[in-house]
């Protein structure tokens, strides 16, 4: 079911900072700020050789990183991404297994326009997994 890592996901409290550590710092490619109300966050793109970084800052007051950032303020590894090639089959496997999808259920369309979904991280060892279908 699953193929490659997509992105791997830093929430943020400062998407400025966190752009500027990954590209003066460490001399990344970082994509332009992408503003995603419906998914409670702006990110941008940390481009490397054989996958991505996503840095997160929360957006409105909804957002659900913000209880993240609560308990770990400076920031942190916030999920991992995986490419499946039929999200719907995926979702409905999973669920059939007894994992929890999370919101309701139904894939929403993700920073790349392509349809994903979460996983709770308690039904996998501690860790938010987002499937994105490629
Ligand atoms: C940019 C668009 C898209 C893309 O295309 O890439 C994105 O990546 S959007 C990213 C932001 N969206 C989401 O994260 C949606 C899915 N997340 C959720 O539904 C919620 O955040 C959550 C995972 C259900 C957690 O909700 P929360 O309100 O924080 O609930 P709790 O605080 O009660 O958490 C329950 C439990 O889970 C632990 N937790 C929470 N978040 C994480 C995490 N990222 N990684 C690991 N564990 C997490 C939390 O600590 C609680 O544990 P206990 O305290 O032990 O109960
Ligand atoms: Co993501």
């Amino acid at each position: 079911m699953l193929e490659k890592v997509n992105h791997i996901a830093i929430a943020v409290p400062d998407l400025a900072a966190a752009i500027a550590t990954y590209r003066d710092t460490l001399g990344a490619r970082v994509s332009a700020p992408q503003a995603l109300p419906e998914h409670g966050v702006t990110v941008v793109f940390v481009e490397l050789a054989n996958t991505k970084v996503e840095l997160l800052e929360p957006l409105g007051e909804a957002s659900p990183i913000a209880a993240f950032l609560e308990k770990a303020p400076a920031g942190g590894m916030h999920h991992i991404c995986y490419e499946v090639d039929d999200i719907l089959a995926a979702r409905d496997r999973l669920a059939a297994s007894g994992a929890r999808v999370l919101g309701d259920g139904n894939p929403k369309i993700g920073a790349h326009g392509k349809p994903v979904l979460f996983l709770h991280p308690k039904d996998f060892l501690g860790t938010l997994v987002e499937l994105e279908q490629v």
